[in-house]
Parts: C-alpha cells; structure tokens; sequence
C-alpha cells in the first residue's frame, strides 16, 4: 500500500509541493473537524463536574466554547478548501500532460507497435487506466498520507493523557492494518484480472462498432456480438468475484477500529472510576472515541483501488519506455529527394515479406509500383516513410539513411495519399489544414480547388466548416479522396506516396481525382501504387514487385518486349480496364434506353 503512495507522489512530479502543502491543510482540516467535538464534550464534563461539586457553573465557559467552535468550524473550512484547492486538480493535469505525451510518443514508434498492443489496450491505457489514476490518484494519496499522519498524532496526543488509552488505540490501528494489507493482496490479485476484463470489453466493442456495416449488410448479428457480450459477462462475473474476495477482509478492517473505540471508552472510563483521569477529559475521549479512526477506516475504500492503480501505472510506464522507431535520428534537412533500396530485407514478424530489394528512383520522377495482391507494394512504400525498421539493408532519400532522421523531419519531406482515407472528426478545413497547420485560408481553399473538392465543400451544410464524421463516415470515398490530396498538396512535399485509387470509384470521381493527382505530383518525386494503365504507361519507371522481389524494372515499352509477369499483369489490367469500359457503356446504353423511347 505504501508502495502505491510513493509512487502515486513520484507520479505527481513538478506538482509534489502542491501536494505536501495540500496534506499540512488535510491535517489542519481534520483536527480543527474533530476539535468542535473535544471543546464540546469538555464543556460538557465541566458542567457536569460543577454540578456534582455543588459549584455555579462558569456561565463564560459557555461564551467561550461557543466562540472556539464557531473559530474551528471556519478553520476546518478554510484549510479544507485550500486542500481541495492545491491538490483536487492535479491528478487531471498530470493525466492531461500524459495523454498528450502518450499521443506523441505512438507518433513515433514503429506501426509494429500496434500489432504488439491491441487498439483496445491502447484505448484502455490512455482512457480508464489514466482515468482511474486522476479520479482516485489524488484521493487515494490524502486518505492514505493523511490518514495515517492523523492517527499517529492521536495516538500522540492520546498519550499525553493517558498511555494505556494510547496503547489501546495503537493496538487498533496495528490490528486494522493487518487486515487492511489484506485488502491490498487482494487488490494487487485482482487488478490484472479486472483489467484484462476491461481491455476485452474494449478490444470487442471496438470490433463490433467497426464490424456493424458488416454485420448490417449480411443481416446477422456475426461473431463481433457474441464476443462483445462475452466480454460484458466475463467482466461482469469478475467484478462480482473481486467484491466477494474483499467482504471479509473489509469486514475484519472496519471490526478492528470499533473494537478499538470500545477498548478506548472502557480504559478511559476505567480510569476517570479509579481518580486517574478527570470527568471532562473521558468525555472528551468518549465522544471522540467514535469518530477517532475516521480517518483510517477511509483508507479501506483506497486500499481497494490500489491495486487497479499500482497496474495503472505498470502500463503507462511500458507505455512510456516504448522504443522510438527514430531513438537516434537527427533532424535533417535534405537537398536532394532521390530514393534507393539496397539489398533491403524486411518482415512484420518471423515472416520475411521484402527478400533483398534494391532499386533506385531518380529525383522528380514518377515510378509505378505494380504487383499482385499481396505482393509487397505498400510494404515497400511503408519502409520509405520508416512505418517500420527495415531488417538488413538500406532504404536512402537524398543520399541519407531513413534511420538517421527523426520522424518528424522525414515525413516533412513525404505526403502519402491512401485509398482507404482517415479524416478526423473535425471541421472540413482543418482536415485539409492538417497538411499545414500554418495555412491561411486563402490557401486552404487554393488547395481544395486543385484538389477539385471546392465546389462539393461549398455545396455541404456549413461550407468548409462543415464537421466531418469520425473516420470521415459523412462523406463519400471519392470527396474522402480528394479532401486527402487537399491535404497532400497544402503540405507541398517533394516526395508523393500514392496508392491510386481502384476500379470501385465511380468514372466521374476517378476523372476528379485524376485531375487532383496531376496537380499533387507535378514536379515531385512520385512513387505510386498503379492499378491503372495510363498510369503505369506514363510512368518513367516501373517496379514490378512479385512475391516480395524486384522482379523487372523498366520502361513500359522495355518491360512489354519481355516476357514475364510485368506482360501478364499488363495482359489482365487490359482485360479489367475493357471490362470496365464494355460495362459503363452497358450502363449508359441500358440508362438511355427508356429516354430514347
Ligand atoms: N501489418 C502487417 N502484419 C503482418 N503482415 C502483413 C502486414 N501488412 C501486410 N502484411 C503481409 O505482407 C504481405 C505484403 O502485403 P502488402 O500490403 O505490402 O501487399 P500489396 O502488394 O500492397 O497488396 P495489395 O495490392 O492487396 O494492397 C502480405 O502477405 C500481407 O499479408
């Protein structure tokens, strides 16, 4: 328990001196609360003992304990919200701190990271983990300093009364703890437990709420459901048998502190019956008695938490020791934005996907990159943006290995258009602003029509205020699209990473897009995942990668005269592409049909 504190108060960092000072206004705050109670029960005995002597009662005792109480309420209040004060929002700055940290640490760890650690672990840490330690990190740490700072000074001051009262109260406190370290165990038992629950929870919900379009279009409830309410369950039973596992040892915790009430009124009136201690400081002893351990008995409700706290800061601190996929790089400023492969190697795990690639893509050039599924085309293009560490070899930009730059300085130099687009739930602008935080409006909107997405912005509710749905869910893949080459050419990169486009655009959006790419790439060095012909016709180079090798690289006209896959796969794309052709003049004629008569 005490090891949670230590580290909840090196959590606090820079904070710690709001935090020592919030604890010297807890214990002020506690024992001006108790205090009214003493000079009451005092007053009392006094009064008491008057009447038993036969003595008029000192009517200014009366004045006077009311003012003192009136003075230690006020006090109790001043120190206690200079407690709340100092300490109630440190855990949400701190926890504030972290999440941003956290956010630039997955920035620049290797996107390997994220097969390691499930979406739903990730989620879990940044949300409930750090949630459970801003909510309860600053209550668990006062009940726990606080608390035991408090008894050790009522014992003390027990003492100076009475030391066979102060022996009863220590014995109490010395029983409870033993319990109370029970509770602990079983904190620290279960808090994996509990958390595993709830990374499955969350892992399942996230399936589910990604799968519903799935689940929607074959009308079935599928597999993601039946996982989602397992989880729910699975935690469900778990929490119940976590509570179960606490009831004796909460039990036996809080029996310890009023056996030690007990004692204490028993040794106390013991003594006032054998002339050894005055009437009004029984009372005193009495009354307080009851409300002696307080204190402690709040310490049980913390000691369950710790161990869901103690776990809590296990993972943000394996958060924060992730490696950096550019531990050692320097920021770099290139001169010139050519990009060579040599003998590169690489896998996503014991797999190897790239075996020995070399090639060299000359500055302001565009490559097609063709292959067939699987191949390893967006592998090769991941390890030129350093998505990943290559495992033998070098992949160079401007002469430089990518390894030597920090992430931020080579991405600098690099836009990448996906076919599958994430916007962010934000307003249109800053999804095109994200190219370039600095941009002025004027240019956003010289990018958007370069882009040919002006005009269906404009035609959206609030123009390009228009909030995007999450993932851009509010918008159709070709907008989508073309709202990441807004993005891409507000950035003005000199490297452009595309994976173009497949045949499920529909002709009007793929002739937009079309036109965006031309004015993304003009000028640039371009690399381009191809699946169309003109493209791949028009490209100064070609890579044809199969089965995870350079297997030709050329012109198209050299390539043509060769036999090999880069013919075969040309041979299918004509089939594919006159299909297409043949099916959108099928469509148009069946559509014209009924106009015609
Ligand atoms: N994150 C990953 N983890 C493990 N294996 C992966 C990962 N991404 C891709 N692969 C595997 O690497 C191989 C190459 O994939 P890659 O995406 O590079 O192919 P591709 O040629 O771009 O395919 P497509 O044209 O279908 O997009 C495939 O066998 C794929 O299963």
């Amino acid at each position: 328990m005490f090891r949670t504190t230590k580290r909840i108060i090196q959590w606090c960092g820079e904070y710690k001196k709001r935090l020592y000072l919030g604890f010297v206004c807890a214990f002020f705050a506690t024992w001006f609360g108790a205090a009214p109670t003493m000079v009451a029960a005092y007053t009392l005995g006094k009064a008491i003992d008057s009447a038993r002597q036969g003595l008029p009662f000192d009517k200014n005792l009366i004045g006077l304990s009311f003012a003192a109480i009136v003075i230690l309420v006020l006090l109790r209040y001043f120190f206690s919200y200079w407690r709340a004060k100092l300490q109630e929002s440190i855990g949400y700055e701190i926890a504030a701190k972290q999440r941003i940290k956290i956010g630039d640490i997955l920035k620049r760890v290797s996107l390997g990271y994220f097969q390691e650690n499930s979406a739903g672990d990730i989620l879990s840490t940044v949300t409930t983990e750090l949630s459970s330690l801003e909510y309860q990190g600053m209550r668990i740490i006062n009940e726990v300093v606080n608390g035991y700072i408090n008894v050790v000074a009522i014992i003390l001051c027990l003492g100076f009364f009475s030391i066979p009262a102060a022996l009863v109260a220590a014995g109490g406190v010395a029983l409870s703890l033993l319990f109370l370290h029970g509770v602990s165990v079983q904190s620290e038992k279960n808090a994996p437990v509990n958390e595993k629950a709830v990374e499955e929870m969350s892992g399942a919900t996230i399936e589910y709420v990604r799968g519903l379009p799935i689940v929607k279009s074959f009308g079935q409830e599928g597999a993601s459901i039946a996982s989602m309410k397992k989880a729910c369950n699975d935690s469900k039973n778990i929490n119940i048998k976590i509570e179960k596992g606490f009831t004796p040892f909460n039990c036996l915790h809080l029996f310890s502190l009023k056996l030690a009430s007990v004692g204490l009124v028993l040794v106390t009136a013991y003594m006032t019956y054998n002339g050894q201690m005055e009437l009004p400081i029984m009372l005193m002893f009495c009354m307080f008695s009851f409300t002696i351990f307080g204190s402690v008995e709040a310490v049980n409700d913390s000691a369950h938490v710790l161990g869901v706290i103690d776990s809590a800061m296990d993972k943000l601190e394996k958060v924060e020791q992730a490696t950096y996929i550019d531990q050692n790089g320097t920021d770099i400023t290139l001169a010139a934005y050519d990009i060579e492969f040599n003998h590169v190697s690489f896998g996503y795990d014991s797999r190897e996907i790239l075996h020995d690639v070399s090639f060299k893509i000359p500055q302001n050039t565009t490559t097609a990159v063709v292959g067939r599924s699987g191949s390893g085309k967006s592998t090769l293009c991941n390890l030129i943006a350093k998505f990943y560490d290559v495992n033998a070899g070098t992949v160079k930009i401007g002469g430089r290995n990518v390894k030597d730059f920090t992430c931020d300085s080579l991405l600098r130099n690099i836009s990448m258009v996906f076919q599958n687009v994430y916007l962010f739930h934000d307003t249109v602008k800053n999804n095109i602003k994200f190219g370039n935080p600095n941009a002025t409006d004027e240019e956003i909107i010289i990018a958007a029509k370069k882009a040919r997405c002006h005009d269906f912005i404009l035609s959206l509710p609030d123009g390009y205020d228009t909030m995007v749905g999450e993932g851009g869910s509010s918008l159709s893949g070709g907008e989508k699209q073309r709202i990441s080459i807004a993005r891409a050419i507000l950035k003005d990169s000199p490297i452009v990473i595309l994976d173009e486009a497949t045949a499920s655009i529909d002709p009007e959006n793929e002739h937009l897009i079309q036109e965006a790419i031309s004015e993304l790439t003009h000028g640039k060095t371009i690399i381009t995942i191809a699946h169309r012909l003109a493209t791949i016709q028009n490209a100064d180079k070609i890579l044809v990668v199969d089965d995870g090798k350079i297997a030709q690289q050329g012109t198209h006209r050299e390539l043509i005269e060769q036999e090999g896959v880069y013919k075969r796969f040309i041979e299918i794309r004509e089939k594919a592409e006159g299909w297409n052709i043949d099916k959108e003049l099928v469509t148009s004629v069946c559509f014209l049909v009924p106009i015609s008569f």
